[in-house]
């Protein structure tokens, strides 16, 4: 395992849960509701999130770089930056400003997959290799040490469909046991984290936390949840 987020996965003695500090989405709409990122940021580490996403696109997430510079520089937890990432100048910006990890969607990167994770690799992030269907795994088996993020919606209905845990029980067993696993998206209750888990090594929430009354609450419950 290559950065921060895949170590601290493996060393979890809780249920690895990656905490999304999500502001918006299209589904959604407004997500933050007039709060800062940080203070979300907070509550997840008094909750005992294994780690943080952030996304950094702002067309439809309203993500920015700026923001997700701050929050690397505002915690000591492994950071992901979820983008659509094309050019490998994204890659090292997200490791200069601190991140530990990238996300890299298969459906994008296609055959450009292994060399994008390997330079990656080389400036000390975790690649999360994104797939929603057994032909993109097919592009992320070829990278020789990645994660693999299942992807539970379809991320080019742009999160419009409302996903199951039913794409990570077809998809992981595909996966072989040398990835670490990452269940995604449209995870909302503790019967979809036992699920997931029964499948992957972690999974990554941003909705269902940030429409919460009580953000550090409902995490903790996951992170603490005997499944
Ligand atoms: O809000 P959810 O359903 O818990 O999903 C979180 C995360 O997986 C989702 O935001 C996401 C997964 N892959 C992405 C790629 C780009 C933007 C966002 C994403």
């Amino acid at each position: 395992m290559v950065g921060m987020l895949s170590r601290a996965i493996k060393k979890c003695e809780k249920n690895p849960v990656i905490a999304e500090v999500k502001v918006h989405s299209p589904k959604h709409g407004d997500l933050l509701r007039g709060r800062n990122e940080i203070d979300i940021l907070r509550a997840y580490e008094r909750a005992g999130a294994v780690g943080i996403s952030y996304i950094t696109e702002s067309k439809n997430f309203k993500g920015s770089f700026e923001v997700f510079k701050k929050i690397c520089s505002s915690t000591e937890l492994p950071v992901l930056r979820k983008d659509f990432i094309t050019s490998k100048e994204d890659v090292e910006r997200t490791a200069q400003a601190g991140g530990s990890a990238v996300l890299l969607i298969a459906r994008i990167l296609r055959d450009d997959i292994p060399e994008f994770a390997d330079f990656a690799a080389e400036h000390g992030l975790d690649a999360l290799i994104e797939v929603h269907s057994e032909d993109e795994l097919e592009f992320a088996l070829e990278a020789r040490r990645a994660m693999i993020g299942i992807n539970n919606r379809d991320i080019a209905k742009l999160e419009l469909d409302d996903g199951n845990v039913t794409v990570t029980e077809k998809i992981a067993p595909l996966i072989p046991d040398g990835f670490l696993k990452v269940s995604e998206s449209g995870i909302s209750s503790i019967d979809d984290l036992r699920k997931a888990l029964q499948y992957t090594n972690a999974v990554l929430i941003g909705t269902a936390f940030m429409r919460a009354e009580d953000p550090e609450k409902i995490v903790r419950v996951f992170v603490e949840a005997r499944i």
